[in-house]
């Protein structure tokens, strides 16, 4: 077999169907968290009385001082080294959306031919990696590197095992060297404490005892899996994440059978070995199963707190394509690696948690607790009407722009969908009378309806809808599979932030007035569910009827991510987020530049493998066939052989000829519009034009391609189809 095609099918199918599953041999609670640093481990580690210390700052929330750093720094040296690491790393989160670090030894040479294992609290705290060679919106020049890592010690380090070499990983943001944040992490950690604070002096109407609240997450995660050898057979794949051309597999999801199905043995043993990794790494992954399109999975682990829970996807990302490596597969993260079929998602379940353990968006036993997880519901409902806008722009990429609004995945107008019950209940506060003077607490129960505890899970699932209430939490489903959720998290904590205070300081301005406190409370309440109407949507997310209902309530409905884009540099974002102190209108101008340019890059990289697949491999291809044909259609003329008898063949050799002509044509032209597009200076207007002017040629070209794919020899076609990619494993 002599193409690459081939070549990489003999190998997919050749592979061992049913490798053994390495089993730990341990019980999953024995190794979880080894290679991680956790408190438990620093006790071991620490001096008694310096670990108190540790214990009473963390308590406090307070800064660990330069002496507790080094103390630490010695704690983490010995225990990594009594684990074999030989070096350590700064891991961070630059604007890529991939992690970065790069590594140190431990090791230091002394002089006399002796060495020692050096790590210290200056190592620890912060580093200095090159901050012009990471994206970063013009903040800094070639010719200003300098940029900063510093310490996260809420994420516990972590030891990275790849290759048989050890790496001790701190988890730390990245600032320019003129304090600019150049990372995903250091504005998410800034949002924490906004939110904290914002969301306790709220919860104290109700509670003295709340001191702390906390945002959670669980973040489910999809995913592709191709053979290693089909994924290397296609170019498309390799330098983009997704198929750019080849005809739907005649199976693909229609008997939706593969949903929840059993999963394939090779596809398991990879999962049990990602599992067993995770868990060494302190990620609680618990479920696991086939996803609705053929090939592809999802794994999710148990919420955690925020921050920790996307350090913990990031890192759950890198692990899954290298545990995938050692299977031979590779793992497809991108949202939409075929056209026709379901894309994938990151669904991000978000919740507020109190240090007395309550979730804020569990609908309570008692009225009071009732109103109170309907202040915290409500003006989470608020904040995304108020900055749906922004909601949009955060989960704006281009691989993302494929997959909304079709296959299960929310359409990109924003909406809430609250399921039938707190609807209901929503309705009855809105119209409820209530008592205007509250004599005695129990008078003002009567207006807040009672709600009927919910079980997880038991509101309605609509697939459809962006942000959906699903019991005791938030989904933000619309988040996609390759991103780093710490950017829509960064809103989405930052606008209920900024709601919370506004919140409050209505209701304080009542209570001033005379109002009684839990009045007060329901009449701001009710303000917020009126004023909120509108993104509130129980129905088909996909349906005509939607677009333009929406569009009369005024929600917005950008498809495509240049312009979703606008509004992190409008007037009101800027504001929101300065007055947070999240982000300074500098960072969030740089963050727009650089999201629109990997926008534009990706679509010209897109466009650059079109032309080179199609010109050098599938049309050489056609043409062979087309040879064949004009071969054959002449010997049988030769032969005297009546025309009607190779009347078909004609038409098909006229057919394959259009098409590639076509083809050739489209191509150019697209590269003619590539040409205008890069001479223009303006970022904005770059992408813009890629998105408008290039962009649209890809459909056109696949169109064409397609169509061949379906007529030529299938012995002459190069590349691997998609039923080999979806169903060969
Ligand atoms: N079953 C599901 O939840 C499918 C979700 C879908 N894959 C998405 O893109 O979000």
């Amino acid at each position: 077999m002599s193409n690459l095609r081939f070549s990489a099918v003999e190998a997919a199918i050749s592979r061992d169907k049913r490798p053994a599953v390495i089993a730990a041999g341990e019980k999953a609670s024995s190794y979880f968290g080894k290679n991680v640093f956790t408190v438990k481990k620093m006790k071991e580690y620490l001096p008694k009385n310096v670990f108190a210390k540790l214990t009473s700052v963390i308590e406090a929330g307070e800064a660990i001082d330069f002496d507790l750093a080094e103390h630490i720094s010695q704690a983490m040296k010995s225990w990594a080294i009594s684990n074999g690491v030989s070096h350590y790393t700064h891991w961070f989160q630059p604007l890529t959306g991939a992690t970065a670090e790069k590594h140190d030894a431990f090791f230091e040479p002394g002089g006399d031919g002796v060495a020692i294992e050096k790590f210290t609290a200056d190592a620890l705290v912060q580093q200095e990696p090159d901050a012009s060679s990471f994206p970063n919106g013009g903040i800094r020049n070639t010719f200003e590197a300098r940029g900063y890592t510093g310490w996260d010690p809420s994420s516990p380090a972590f030891i990275y095992e790849t290759g048989g070499s050890k790496t001790l990983c701190i988890p730390t943001v990245f600032l320019s060297y003129t304090g600019e944040a150049l990372d995903y992490k250091a504005p998410l950690l800034k949002t924490l404490n906004a939110l904290d604070k914002a969301a306790v002096d709220v919860a104290q109407y109700f509670d003295k005892g709340v001191e702390k609240v906390f945002a959670s997450l669980g973040i489910e995660q999809e995913y592709f899996l191709v053979d290693l050898a089909l994924f290397n057979g296609r170019p498309d794949l390799q330098l983009t994440g997704r198929t750019l051309f080849g005809h739907m597999s005649a199976k693909g999801q229609q008997l939706e059978d593969h949903y929840f199905g059993a999963i394939p043995e090779r596809v398991l043993a990879f999962m049990v070995d990602l599992e067993q990794e995770a868990l060494k790494l302190g990620i609680p992954l618990k479920t696991r199963h086939n996803e609705v399109a053929p090939s592809q999975f999802e794994c999710a682990p148990m919420f955690e707190e925020i921050n920790l829970a996307i350090d913990h996807n990031q890192l759950l990302m890198n692990l899954m394509d290298q545990v995938a490596l050692r299977h031979n597969f590779k793992v497809l993260l991108h949202e939409k690696p075929y056209a026709d079929i379901n894309g994938s998602g990151k669904h991000n379940n978000w919740s507020l948690i109190t240090n007395t353990g309550i979730n804020l968006l569990s609908p309570g036993k008692t009225p009071k607790n009732n109103l109170m997880f309907l202040t915290f519901f409500v003006n989470v409902i608020r904040a995304v009407y108020e900055h749906s806008d922004l909601l949009r722009a955060s989960i704006a990429t281009a691989s993302n722009d494929h997959r909304l609004g079709a296959n299960e995945a929310p359409p990109a107008i924003i909406s809430i969908f609250l399921g039938s019950q707190l609807n209901a209940v929503l309705d009855e506060v809105e119209t409820a009378r209530v008592a205007k003077k509250v004599k005695a607490d129990s008078q003002l129960w009567h207006g807040i309806p009672k709600i009927p505890t919910l079980q997880l899970d038991n509101t309605d699932r609509n697939r459809t809808s962006p942000f959906a209430f699903t019991g005791n939490k938030f989904e933000f489903r619309a988040v996609g599979s390759s991103a780093n959720s710490a950017s829509p998290m960064t809103v989405l904590n930052a606008i209920v932030a900024e709601q919370l205070i506004k919140f409050k300081v209505e209701v304080d301005k009542q209570i001033k007035k005379g109002t009684k406190k839990d009045l007060a409370i329901l009449n701001v309440v009710r303000k917020y569910i009126k004023e909120s109407k509108a993104i509130r949507f129980e129905g088909n997310g996909y349906s005509k009827e939607w677009e333009d209902e929406a569009a009369k309530r005024g929600l917005s409905n950008i498809k495509t991510t240049p312009r979703a884009l606008d509004v992190y540099v409008s007037e009101k974002t800027e504001k929101m987020f300065e007055s947070l102190g999240i982000m300074t209108k500098r960072e969030g101008e740089a963050r727009h530049e650089i999201l629109l340019e990997n926008y534009f890059k990706k679509i010209q990289i897109e466009a650059r493998v079109i032309g080179e697949i199609v010109n050098s491999s599938l049309v050489p291809a056609a043409i062979t066939y087309q040879n064949e044909l004009i071969e054959n259609v002449k010997g049988l003329k030769d032969l005297g052989v009546k025309a009607s008898a190779y009347k078909s063949q004609s038409e098909l050799l006229e057919r394959i000829g259009e098409h590639i002509n076509i083809i050739l044509e489209e191509a150019e032209a697209m590269r003619q519009e590539r040409k205008k597009a890069n001479v223009l200076e303006d970022v904005r207007d770059k992408a813009i034009a890629y998105d408008e002017n290039v962009k649209p040629y890809f459909d056109k070209i696949r169109y064409h391609l397609n169509k061949l794919e379906q007529i030529v020899d299938d012995r002459k076609w190069p590349l691997p189809k998609l039923r080999e990619l979806l169903f060969v494993r």
